[in-house]
């Protein structure tokens, strides 16, 4: 466990700003005592007290929501400018918003002969009939995926819709980024980001919808609720024999979103369209996800966090 009292000079101490329940799935034991090991203190930051009451902090890693988080944390910053804040709120903000979180990735230009990196057709909507011109406007047809504009960490922000016809627009809770449905043999890929360590972990995903399936099925289907649907087919567990996608693009497009989105700590959602093995999809962008998931997770953020320390490699 870390300790509080009595920390050796030398040591640098990071402060986390984070939820409960965040401090409780990331700060592990495990991982306190793997950093203590390096000379790196980790303290979660008391949320009921000003921060410049906890220091000494030598960076601060934050994930909170509200805007009062939000003005405290830039006004500590104006006054202790040597402190860097990872990451810039305003940087952050840009993957609240299920469209301006995937505007980078076009810019990137990821295409060879083996590969592409694009995103999926989408448009925002507002209400049924935006949603009908939207589709219209971006040549979709159904089915689409329906996706809170907001990301911005609730519950309700994960609340997805298949929607196979007209009449499943009706049900939707508007604002909603309606997206291109691709078939992707029912495994994501997880690229995790920390400074320049890049890793990847395939992960289970939507099972593929067959013609059959599109015939058939009406309406929209919240999420939760695809895989009871009749018809909806069995998936492997974690997209077993799914091959994973090849290095190069992996360290790319970490490296790249890096770089674009001014962001240290994120993991992007990618799938491979079923129908074309070259065509790879970034359908999600999430601001310091479970890192905890990954294994050996203590030795890829801590060597992040030496990075820190080091005084490089931030961007
Ligand atoms: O809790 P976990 O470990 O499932 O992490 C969640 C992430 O899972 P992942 O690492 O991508 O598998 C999760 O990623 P997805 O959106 O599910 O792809 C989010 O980043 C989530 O944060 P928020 O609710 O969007 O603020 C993350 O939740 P928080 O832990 O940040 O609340
Ligand atoms: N365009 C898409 N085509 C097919 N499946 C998708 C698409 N977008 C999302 N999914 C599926 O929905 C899941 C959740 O979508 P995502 O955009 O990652 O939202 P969240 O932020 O809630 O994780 C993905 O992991 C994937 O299984
Ligand atoms: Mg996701
Ligand atoms: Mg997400």
């Amino acid at each position: 466990m870390s300790e509080i009292g009595g920390q050796s000079p030398s040591r640098h101490r990071v402060g986390f700003a984070l939820e409960p329940k965040k401090v409780q799935s990331f700060l592990q034991n495990s991982l306190i005592d793997h950093a203590k090991n390096h000379a790196i203190e980790l303290i979660p930051i008391d949320l009921t007290t000003a921060i410049h009451q906890q220091l000494p902090f030598h960076s601060i890693i934050h994930k909170l929501h509200s805007p009062q988080w939000t003005q405290q944390l830039r006004h500590f910053s104006l006054h202790n400018p040597s402190i860097p804040i990872i990451d810039p709120p305003d940087a952050v903000d840009r993957l609240h918003d299920r469209v301006t979180m995937l505007d980078s990735v076009p810019k990137l230009s990821l295409q060879n002969d083996v590969v592409s990196v694009s995103v999926p057709k989408q448009a925002v909507a507002n209400d049924e009939r935006t949603a009908i011109e939207g589709l219209d406007s971006v040549n979709l047809r159904f089915p689409v995926i329906a996706k809170p504009l907001a990301a911005d960490g609730s519950a309700s922000s994960h609340n997805l819709c298949l929607v196979f016809d007209r009449e499943g627009l009706k049900s939707l809770n508007y604002p909603v980024v309606v997206q291109e449905f691709v078939n992707h043999g029912g495994a994501v890929f997880k690229i995790y980001v920390a400074g320049r360590h890049v890793t990847c972990v395939r992960r289970k995903s939507l099972a593929d919808i067959t013609e059959e399936e599109i015939k058939n099925l009406k309406g929209a289907v919240p999420f939760s609720q695809v895989s009871n649907v009749k018809g909806s087919r069995e998936q492997e567990e974690e997209g077993d024999g799914v091959e994973m996608p090849p290095e190069g693009l992996v360290s790319e497009l970490g490296r790249g979103l890096r770089e674009a989105l001014g962001l240290n700590l994120f993991n992007v959602d990618v799938i491979r369209d079923a129908n074309d093995e070259k065509r790879y999809l970034v359908i999600d962008i999430n601001y310091f996800p479970g890192y905890a998931k990954l294994p050996c997770y203590e030795t890829f953020f801590t060597n992040f966090l030496l990075d820190v320390v080091h005084g490089k490699n931030t961007v």
